[in-house]
């Protein structure tokens, strides 16, 4: 934030994901990550830890069919977007005093592909292709992806001062292309990070999972109890989103991050693909899961998502009306700036108590899939280390927000996501 009034004058020095190295390389390695998961999730042995590693052959990234049902799903969704359904939510102040507006109509878009899908499915069009057009999907996707961010990186240049981000202007074209320079790329009205961070991407893993589920009912005549729990689990996280969509522009993406290539291929490549893999291993990989395992499970989520939703409405309403009878009686601690920390509730428990529900969510996600493989675990350890890496660079911004009113905080709630451990 402190280098936000140089924007252009002075690019910003302090560089995340590993600085110009990183961003050489993630864009590299992250499209072939997803790659090598996508082919060893269905390869019989599903094993991350083979040498030579598994690889997909040059003939199984590409089929003409994917491109069109790509682009298909994102003009539908565009057009989606665009309908007058629902309200239109502000965002908060930008540098100059303003506020954007957004269309809050993503539940709607949910439930309208949720009823296509059903039309597509009763019209008899065979959902379980959709396993065996992953990999050139996400081949698209990616590409997708990087006409994108190399359209955002241009058109930034025409942006004015005040709607760079703080973080992607440093100069280094690789390092600004990567992170994003402009903070709310917009065609008209048409906000493109605010449209990728929920729409295509988000409701696109729900129907890769869909067609998972469909490619068993193809294989083995019905749906085993684990597929159910991953798709009704994941699906419920996706409406959960869409249903609380405003509150995503309170979030550090929207509010702090620039819309580059990390965001992009995250949205558009990284979520339907890579969020999907306990479905599309256990099309090949099918587990037995027992009553009392499967109760086990749907408790654990259900706690995760209890625990999710209640910290983060709990901040939310905080943030939007300190005086709402829900929140009024909590302790809070007082910052220079004007705004309150809350103290005690959830956010008195640890300081990122929406990570710690969130990532319990990612254990039940992956338990229906078994011991036997470590490949459906794959999401427990990214999303473990990415939302580490995510409350470092939260806490940063904090410190330099609230000062040493953030530092009592930390002091009285000591513990960052695990209470007792870390
Ligand atoms: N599935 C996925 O891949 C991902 C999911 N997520 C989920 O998204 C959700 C949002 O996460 P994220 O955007 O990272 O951040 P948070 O919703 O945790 O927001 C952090 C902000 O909350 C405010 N805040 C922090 N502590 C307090 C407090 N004690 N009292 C009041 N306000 C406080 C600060 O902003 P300020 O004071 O300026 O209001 C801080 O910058 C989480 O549930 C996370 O798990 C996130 C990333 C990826
Ligand atoms: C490895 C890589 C390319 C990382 C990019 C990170 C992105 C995948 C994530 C950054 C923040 C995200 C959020 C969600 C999805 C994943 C990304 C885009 C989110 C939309 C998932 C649903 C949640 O309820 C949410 C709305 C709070 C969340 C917002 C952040």
């Amino acid at each position: 934030m402190k280098q936000s009034t140089k924007r252009r004058s002075s690019p910003t020095t302090e560089r995340e994901f590993g600085g110009t190295l990183g961003a050489s390389c993630i864009p590299v390695l992250l499209p072939l990550l997803v790659l090598f998961l996508l082919s060893v999730s269905r390869s019989p042995g599903a094993s991350l830890l083979q040498w030579p590693p598994q690889l997909p052959p040059t003939s199984a990234l590409w089929d003409p069919l994917a491109p069109l049902l790509l682009l298909g799903w994102v003009t539908l969704h565009a057009f989606l977007y665009l309908l007058p359904l629902g309200k239109v939510s502000e965002g908060l102040v930008l540098k100059n005093g303003t506020r954007l507006q957004y269309p809050v109509n993503g539940f709607h878009a949910l439930v309208i592909s949720v009823g296509l899908l059903q039309l597509l499915l009763w019209l008899g069009v065979p959902l379980g292709s959709l396993f065996d057009l992953l990999l050139p999907l996400a081949v698209c996707a990616t590409g997708l992806s990087f006409l994108l961010s190399f359209y955002l990186y241009i058109s930034s240049f025409w942006a004015p001062p005040h709607a760079l981000a703080p973080g992607g202007n440093t100069g280094n074209p690789l390092y600004d292309f990567f992170i994003g320079r402009e903070l709310n790329p917009r065609i008209g009205n048409f906000d493109l990070k605010y449209f990728c961070e929920l729409r295509p991407g988000l409701i696109g893993w729900v129907v890769v999972n869909l067609g998972m589920l469909m490619k068993e009912v193809e294989l083995r005549d019905e749906a085993s109890l684990a597929m159910l729990l991953v798709n009704g689990f994941q699906l419920l996280y996706v409406a959960d989103a869409l249903w609380n969509e405003e509150a995503v522009l309170t979030t550090m993406d929207i509010v702090h991050d620039g819309f580059g290539f990390m965001l992009a291929f995250g949205d558009l490549a990284w979520v339907p693909f890579a969020y999907s893999l306990q479905a599309s291993f256990l099309v090949v990989h099918p587990v037995e899961l027992g009553a009392a395992a499967a109760s086990a499970i749907v408790l654990l989520n259900g706690i995760g998502y209890y625990i999710f939703r209640k910290s983060n409405s709990q901040k939310n309403v905080f943030r939007r009306d300190p005086k709402h009878p829900s929140v009024s009686s909590l302790e809070t601690i007082a910052t220079a700036t004007g705004k309150r920390l809350l103290v005690s509730g959830w956010w008195g428990l640890v300081r990122h108590p929406n990570y710690l529900g969130d990532l319990l969510m990612a254990l039940a996600w992956s338990l229906p899939c078994g011991f036997s493989h470590l490949l459906p675990y794959f999401y427990v350890g990214y999303f473990t280390v990415l939302l580490v890496h995510r409350e470092a660079r939260d806490e940063r911004q904090c410190r330099a927000k609230y000062g040493q009113a953030w530092d009592a905080y930390c002091q009285r709630v000591p513990y960052r996501i695990f209470p007792y451990l870390y």
